[in-house]
């Protein structure tokens, strides 16, 4: 049963913290992957870019999300889970999967220093480029997109509540 809420997205679309106040709101556990590799790691994901690379947080990330096991819970991935089409398989099988679909200028302004964000991009590509090939992606496993740039965050958890499907809104079936 799907009975989980999956948010994808990139970086600064709000997956994280939306992600809380769904959870709030539907009476849902909460993960946050990111928060799964660091404990995993016992380092921070900027740490793992910076010392290892963007290619090894990449597979440290599919091997964390290949090991989640939830049930009525919404899982905030980090933007970069996409990139494991193992990894999504498996949470696809878990839950239904939202697209927090934000501009790259939101996301530019959200970010600001990206740099400083442990994100998981080529040395040689712009971010220009991540967003582009990101987009592709973030549609391919999304079973619901939510349009974000002109929402705020309660209007954007809302948003996702209102078309939530019944596997995931009944605790019953937790
Ligand atoms: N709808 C929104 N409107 C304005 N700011 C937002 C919105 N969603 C997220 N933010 C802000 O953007 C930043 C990144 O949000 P976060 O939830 O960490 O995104 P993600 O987990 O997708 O990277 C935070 O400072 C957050 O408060
Ligand atoms: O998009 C990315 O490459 C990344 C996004 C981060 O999570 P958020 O999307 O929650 O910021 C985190 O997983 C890591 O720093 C890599
Ligand atoms: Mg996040």
């Amino acid at each position: 049963m799907r009975t989980n809420l999956i948010l994808i997205g990139m970086p600064g679309s709000g997956k994280s913290t939306v992600g809380v106040l769904l959870a709030k709101q539907a009476a849902m556990n909460f993960v946050d992957t990111d928060l799964l590799i660091q404990s995993a790691e016992g380092r921070t994901l900027q740490d793992i870019v910076d010392h290892d690379g963007y290619d090894a947080l990449r597979h440290i990330e599919e091997r964390v999300l290949c090991q989640v096991d939830e049930h009525g819970s919404v899982i905030s991935t980090g933007g970069s889970a996409v990139y494991s089409e193992k990894a999504m398989a498996h949470l696809k099988q878990q839950g239904i999967v939202v697209f927090l679909n934000v501009s790259l200028a939101t996301v530019k302004k959200r970010i600001g220093d990206y740099s400083l964000r442990g994100i998981s991009k080529r040395p040689d590509q712009t971010l220009e480029e991540l967003f582009e090939e990101r987009y592709a992606l973030y549609n391919r496993y999304a079973d619901m997109v939510i349009d974000c740039d002109a929402l705020t965050q309660d209007q954007a958890c809302q948003s996702v509540m209102d078309q939530l499907p019944e596997t995931v809104r009944s605790p019953e079936h937790h």
